[in-house]
């Protein structure tokens, strides 16, 4: 597994720069939480990292490989995988064909192989993707549509479809909204226990309670600059974040 690194990167949009000269980095196994307020850049720093933008400047690596500039398919085949603001399923597929698209979509055009090969490697990897979902808690809504779904559960299977990729770094974009504070609680330690099985988690979240129980690290925007990243004691202890983050009534 290995580590992302996010080197100086600014990205302007006509005239507004919505990131400006990022510098931070999610090392394997650790939660990295990225909070600040609307429009403080967060989603632009994961779309910068997937590829959906390049940046004007700086870089972005997973270990030794250069993802900045590259398309979207090549970095989530590097091992780089998101979920988004608003759910992306494929509405009236079954909850494991969801997943299975995820797995494929990272793994597709990867060797040419015989229809007998394939075929093997398809059962291989249905039952793998069942014990991913018995994993997550939807083995007994396999085979069910995801629309009917309740909104929580449709959200693990967001979480899932990123999974099945097999990634080195996942990056969940509000993962907990419309959640109930129980359903939140639960995808909490279903994030925190993911990670420590060695992937990196970017975590954008604006439950504080949720990102100071679930993060190691905790990277604060304000207009497009990090203001603080540190541990979520250190985070909100910080004069700075205190004013620019809700004003100053944190916690
Ligand atoms: N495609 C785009 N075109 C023009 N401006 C954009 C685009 N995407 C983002 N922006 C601008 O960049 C800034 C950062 O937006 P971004 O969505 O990254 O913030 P955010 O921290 O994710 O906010 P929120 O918490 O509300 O989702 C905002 O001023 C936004 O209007």
């Amino acid at each position: 597994m290995t580590a992302l690194m996010v080197q100086g990167v600014t990205k302007r949009f006509l005239g507004v720069t919505a990131l400006d000269d990022v510098h931070v980095d999610a090392r394997p196994g650790e939660v990295l939480g990225l909070v600040g307020p609307n429009g403080a850049g967060k989603t632009t720093l994961v779309n910068v990292i997937t590829g959906h933008f390049g940046p004007d400047e700086g870089a972005v690596t997973l270990g030794e490989q250069t993802l900045t500039g590259a398309p979207i398919e090549r970095i989530a085949r590097c091992g780089v995988a998101r979920t988004y603001q608003h759910m992306r399923l494929l509405e009236g597929y079954s909850v494991i064909d969801n997943v299975l698209a995820g797995r494929h979509q990272a793994f597709k055009g990867r060797v040419f192989q015989l229809w007998r090969v394939r075929r093997r490697e398809e059962r291989e990897q249905r039952a793998a993707t069942r014990e991913l979902l018995d994993r997550l808690g939807l083995g007994d809504v396999a085979d069910v549509s995801v629309s009917s779904l309740s909104y929580g559960r449709r959200r693990r299977v967001e979480i899932a479809r990123a999974l099945a990729a097999q990634p080195s770094v996942m990056l969940l974009d509000e993962p907990t909204a419309g959640m109930t504070p129980a359903e939140a609680k639960e995808i909490g330690e279903l994030i925190r226990s993911t990670s420590r099985e060695g992937l990196a988690v970017v975590l954008i979240e604006h439950n504080v309670a949720l990102v100071s129980e679930v993060c190691d690290r905790i990277a604060v925007l304000d207009w497009g600059k990090v203001i603080k990243l540190g541990t979520p004691d250190e985070v909100w202890a910080d004069a700075k974040v205190r004013a620019a983050y809700l004003g100053g009534e944190l916690l």
